[in-house]
């Protein structure tokens, strides 16, 4: 497949909307009326700092790598089927640079001190994992075929699709001997929520998030109930919510607003007036998410991964890196020899004695830079999002063309206390390679982290269940 292309027609800013924005990367919808771009998002490259500057050609870090990255070697370690195509289109200084002021008023100001980055020759399109393609085509030939009900208050303008996307972080304790013993809370207590502490030492308003990873990660639905309620109640940069495709505001740290008026509107859409609710909207999403969760691979691959890619925590890491760094020139993988590091590893954990990592100590330089390289893939998966997409099963009558395969990464589920059906899928998003040189900034914020978290004697034990909510 050709993955970059020229698309001229795209490049006006008033075809796209802001979605949402991370670090590195801010993303827009397609609001044009092309149908053949409907359901598609841009994402576009923010300055960076330490990702350094990109240049169109040979640049390791360009976007055709971060593309091949993704196709070629994440989707070694998590199937397909969660893992979105890009496609890359050729983007103009002129139309960036028009974009970005576009954006300037709708951008969060936590987020303005990073602009667009005007020199990148490339963008990316991507499926929005936050709508439903299919249901706006279908809608907007409904509404073309009845004009008379235009505009009505029906149930037509009640939400569709509800979109809630979680970056889950790390979902393991880790058992690496090489850990200083000073450090030993490391094996208690998990990185979110030792690193929450530090979060809050260093940002005067950061609220503490009771949030704990392990609890998302434990395939307990009472576990992952209470972790879901507390990603709720303070969100972070760890909850978001679309409705329709639309960014939710939530508040940060207040209780659950049981009356989300949003969620009890979707609700009442799939259950009809009838059949009104009788629990929070809230509380039903909650629990249909908890379900999928559970049921799905998604989150225990990654979790499988992030842990058996990182055996020697970054205390065993980051002394390797030092020496090797000042011994030989170390770099950033290219694809082929990104894929030979995940045919290696993928060797290890399908061998017998995979569960005995070897002896720290013993092992050879060869190995250590391979153990580095996991590291840094384990830092990919350690920071990526999954976005859950949730809709009502097509009636036969109007939604009868919506595709639906069966498989992993998509499915039906009941809504409880009703015999209404929904329609899920689950996706992952920014999955882009790291840099080996953030090795030692990773080495100073682990150490930072459990300093502080040592100084506050405070005990949590992640491998238990954290404090339910009512
Ligand atoms: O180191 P962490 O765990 O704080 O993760 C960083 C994230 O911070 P978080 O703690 O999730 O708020 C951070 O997220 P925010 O900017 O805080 O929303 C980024 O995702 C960063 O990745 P990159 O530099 O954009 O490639 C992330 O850096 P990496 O560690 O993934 O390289
Ligand atoms: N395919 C997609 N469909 C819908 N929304 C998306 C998609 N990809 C990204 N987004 C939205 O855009 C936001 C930013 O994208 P992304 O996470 O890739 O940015 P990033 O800057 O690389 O993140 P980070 O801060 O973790 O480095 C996501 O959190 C998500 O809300």
């Amino acid at each position: 497949m050709d993955i970059s292309t020229s698309l001229p027609e795209l490049l006006d800013p008033s075809l796209w909307v802001y979605k949402s924005e991370g670090n590195a990367n801010i993303v827009l919808s397609y609001a044009g009326s092309d149908p053949k771009y409907a359901g598609i998002v841009l994402r576009v490259r923010k300055t960076q700092n330490e990702r350094g500057i990109v240049s169109e050609d040979g640049d390791i870090f360009s976007l055709e790598h971060e593309h091949d990255f993704q196709r070629h070697i994440i989707s070694k370690l998590i199937n397909s089927c969660y893992i979105s195509q890009m496609q890359l289109i050729r983007v103009t200084p002129t139309f960036l640079i028009a974009l970005s002021n576009s954006l300037s008023t709708v951008r969060p100001p936590s987020r303005q001190h990073k602009d667009l980055d005007t020199s990148q020759p490339w963008a990316a399109l991507m499926s929005d994992h936050t709508i439903v393609p299919e249901l706006q085509i279908n809608d907007r030939a409904h509404a073309e075929s009845n004009p008379e009900t235009h505009g009505l208050e029906s149930s037509e303008s009640l939400p569709k699709v509800i979109a809630v996307e979680i970056k889950p972080k790390w979902g393991f304790l880790p058992v690496s001997p090489v850990i200083n013993p000073a450090h030993s809370v490391k094996y208690t207590t998990c990185r979110y929520c030792m690193h929450q502490h530090w979060k809050g030492r260093k940002h005067e308003h950061h609220i503490q998030s009771s949030f704990c990873p392990l609890d998302l990660y434990s395939k307990d639905p009472q576990r992952v109930r209470t972790s879901l309620k507390s990603l709720l109640r303070s969100p972070q940069n760890n909850l978001k919510l679309f409705v329709d495709g639309m960014p939710i505001m939530l508040g940060q740290g207040q209780s659950i607003d049981k009356s989300f008026s949003v969620l009890e509107s979707f609700f009442r859409r799939i259950v009809g007036e009838s059949e009104a609710p009788n629990v929070a909207g809230v509380d039903h999403l909650v629990d249909l998410l908890t379900t999928i969760i559970v049921s799905d691979s998604l989150l225990q691959m990654l979790k499988y991964h992030q842990q058996n890619l990182d055996q020697y925590d970054i205390e065993g890491i980051f002394p390797w890196y030092d020496k090797l760094e000042l011994d030989t020139k170390l770099h950033d993988p290219s694809i082929a020899e990104w894929n030979e590091i995940v045919q290696t590893y993928l060797r290890r954990i399908s061998s017998p004695d995979a569960e005995m990592p070897r002896d720290w100590a013993e092992c050879s330089l060869t190995e250590q830079l391979h153990y580095i390289y996991e590291f840094v893939l384990s830092a990919t998966l350690k920071d990526c999002s999954v976005i859950i997409t949730l809709w009502p099963e097509a009636e036969e009558d109007s939604y009868g063309r919506i595709r639906c395969d069966p498989g992993e990464g998509e499915g039906t589920i009941q809504l409880p206390s009703s015999t209404r059906l929904l329609r899920y899928k689950i996706r992952i998003v920014d999955i882009d390679p790291k840099r080996l040189g953030k090795i030692p900034s990773y080495f100073a914020l682990d150490q930072n982290i459990v300093r502080h978290f040592r100084t506050l004697n405070v005990h949590k034990d992640c491998s238990l269940q954290s404090f339910t909510f009512p």
